[in-house]
């Protein structure tokens, strides 16, 4: 399918963003006009520009005002296209986009909106161009799509058809079957945008939050499937508006919005995901000899040192840390994913144009394959090759990859200690601002997880967003039933099988260095919190008693929580404990519990949870 996209998406001067469109590998452009109009270049030059670098000018846009106006000012907007036209032709575009009319002197007649556009198709057939009528959300009286096509076909003109746009039809909740009804012919083009789900006015919606198909709610592939249906085979064209997009990176919004389109097919093309992983390998943390305290004192133990490189694995349950000795502050580096299929995986990575890390490796180690995530935390894939890797403790030489579970691996059965950890619950990461829809698109696209709850909470000096994307669709906002049914069925069971990342939105001024943190999961919570409490102390963050004042009038708790400074939160599906160890470098642990089916991530703690932490750091990195 033939990939296009607005110049509106992206930020810069029109000569930039024809560049960083064109290196994502776009076939062509909407040229928006404001960027032209700006641009100190004849439209003659952004043409031959726009043909070096391969691209197509596949529409122009927007034509505003134009159709149900009072005879006289029917010349004068002839007149107004008349002036476009020559525009066009000199930038080499032959279609423009007519948006239906907002203004309260346009009048609400069909048959005279419909004669006026045949009159405009009529001169723009002159100068070989064709129209697309297209119907804004907040069109005067025609914003659905159904009511514009009408226009168009009582309008019976060649040259002139419409634009649809999922945004202006989805964000109505118009059913967009009625597609289907629409000759494919005359669908003059397809403009795609999604947008998180929000209460607000339509057009202040659309011209600050949409977001890539993918990055929002809105079911965008859905909708692509009935105007496939309808025998369209016009270009996918990206048009969104979005604040944080006006200021990010050129090339990696462009990179990003390809990425959307290309997971578009993919989805459209209805195979299952062919890489979700099956539960965290391992966690590797970058370390200058802090962090082998923090994990002793959390049950973990040393069991095995890699054979080439100055990485020890330190594992309980199914937990598996690896702690390198870069000397560098401690700071989650890398994550290690079981895959069913690694190599796969990194295709996979590659066709969604996710860097994948080139890496020093001795001839007798694993291969393990990587790809950088948005915030460059490095993803490996793994089977359970890697653990051939690692020695005994100390040991320079490898075991065998199949003893290696046995002697390095060192799988201690589930629950077989009382308080013990059992396996990585969930990894936390922070996304620089602009980065945040894009990882939300690669956590997506890449991993297949699916979104959860999206939230904002409150902090001493900001309100951090954060979402949560797990390999399990779970229910609430954009959710379907079945989706929560299969979660249910998931259930407890395999608790240690999803993988689950909570992204957040590091504060302004947390500069390049935020916090991340590990979540690691215990079946008996309180034992793990009585030792620690008992034997480690200083690493467990205060936890305010006014929290247990307000957490005792809610809920009937047992009193030890306060105790043990441990905190509590219950759903419609089971109960959730939870508690911090203070925050070493630039990372920090979190031990929870799930009890029952809980499927949250105990945000309604995060506020406590984060003044306590700016509490002990008073310049905290997220
Ligand atoms: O926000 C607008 O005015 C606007 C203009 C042109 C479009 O194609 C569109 O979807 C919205
Ligand atoms: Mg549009």
């Amino acid at each position: 399918m033939r990939t296009s996209i607005a110049t509106v998406s992206v930020s810069g001067t029109l000569t930039e963003k024809l560049i960083a469109i064109a290196t994502a590998g776009f076939d062509g452009v909407e040229i928006f006009e404001n960027d032209l109009l700006v641009c100190p270049h004849p439209p003659e030059e952004i043409r031959a520009r726009a043909a070096d670098l391969g691209l197509g000018i596949d529409l122009y846009q927007p034509f505003r005002d134009f159709e149900a106006v009072p005879a006289a000012t029917l010349e004068a907007n002839l007149e107004r296209a008349e002036r476009k036209f020559r525009v066009m032709e000199r930038l080499g575009a032959d279609l423009l986009l007519v948006c239906s009319n907002v203004s309260p002197a346009s009048i609400g007649d069909d048959a005279l909106a419909a004669e006026q556009l045949r009159r405009l198709a009529e001169r723009a057939a002159e100068h070989g161009i064709r129209i697309a009528y297209e119907a804004l959300a907040w069109g005067r009286h025609v914003n659905e799509y159904l009511h514009a096509w009408r226009i168009v076909r009582m309008a019976d003109h060649p040259n002139l058809g419409t634009c649809l746009d999922s945004f202006h039809i989805l964000s109505r909740g118009s059913d967009p079957i009625g597609i289907e009804a629409i000759p494919g012919e005359k669908i003059f083009f397809l403009q795609l945008a999604d947008a998180p789900l929000l209460a607000m006015d339509v057009l202040q919606w659309s011209r600050h939050y949409r977001c890539f198909p993918g990055q929002g709610t809105l079911d965008v592939a859905g909708l692509v499937q009935h105007v496939l249906n309808a025998g369209y085979d016009g270009p996918l064209s990206l048009e969104v508006f979005n604040d944080h997009f006006r200021q990010a990176d050129t090339g990696r919004t462009a990179r990003d919005g390809m990425r959307s389109l290309i997971a578009l097919e993919q989805t459209l093309r209805g195979a299952a995901h062919p890489a979700v992983p099956t539960g965290f390998a391992f966690a590797e943390l970058a370390d200058a000899g802090s962090l082998s305290g923090v994990l002793s004192a959390l049950g973990f133990t040393r069991t095995g040192s890699h054979t080439s490189k100055p990485v020890e694995l330190w594992s309980q349950g199914e937990a598996r840390m690896l702690l390198n000795a870069t000397g560098a502050d401690p700071a989650l580096v890398a994550l290690g994913l079981d895959s069913p299929d690694p190599a796969r995986a990194v295709k996979h990575a590659e066709t969604l144009l996710a860097p994948v890390l080139p890496r020093e490796r001795a001839p007798q180690d694993a291969s393990l394959d990587a790809i950088a995530a948005p915030d460059g935390t490095a993803l490996f894939f793994c089977d359970t090759a890697w653990l051939g890797d690692f020695g005994a403790p100390g040991d320079s030489g490898a075991v065998e990859a199949a003893g290696a579970a046995g002697a390095a691996g060192a799988a201690v059965p589930i629950e077989a200690v009382p308080g013990q950890i059992t396996h990585i619950d969930h990894v936390a990461l922070t996304q620089p601002w602009h980065h945040f829809d894009e990882a939300a698109l690669f956590y997506g696209s890449v991993l297949g997880l699916h979104p959860q709850e999206s939230l904002e909470l409150p902090d001493p000096y900001g309100l951090l967003r954060s979402r949560a994307m797990s390999t399990t669709p779970v229910s609430g906002a954009g959710a379907t039933d079945e989706a929560a049914e299969a979660t249910g069925a998931a259930g407890a069971a395999g608790a240690a099988e999803q993988v689950r990342m909570v992204l957040n939105i590091a504060q302004v001024g947390a500069g390049d260095t935020p916090w991340q943190h590990v979540a690691l999961a215990s079946g008996d919570l309180l034992s793990v919190a009585r030792r620690l409490r008992a034997e480690h102390p200083e690493l467990l963050l205060p936890i305010p008693g006014n929290y247990y004042d307000d957490l005792e009038c809610r809920h009937d708790v047992d009193p030890e929580l306060r105790r043990l400074g441990v905190l509590y939160d219950r759903d419609e599906h089971g109960e959730f404990l939870h508690m911090y160890t203070v925050t070493v470098g630039r990372v920090f642990f979190e031990i929870v519990q799930r009890v029952g089916g809980y499927r949250g991530y105990g945000a309604v703690n995060a506020p406590i949870r984060l003044a306590a932490q700016h509490a002990g750091h008073p310049k905290m990195g997220q």
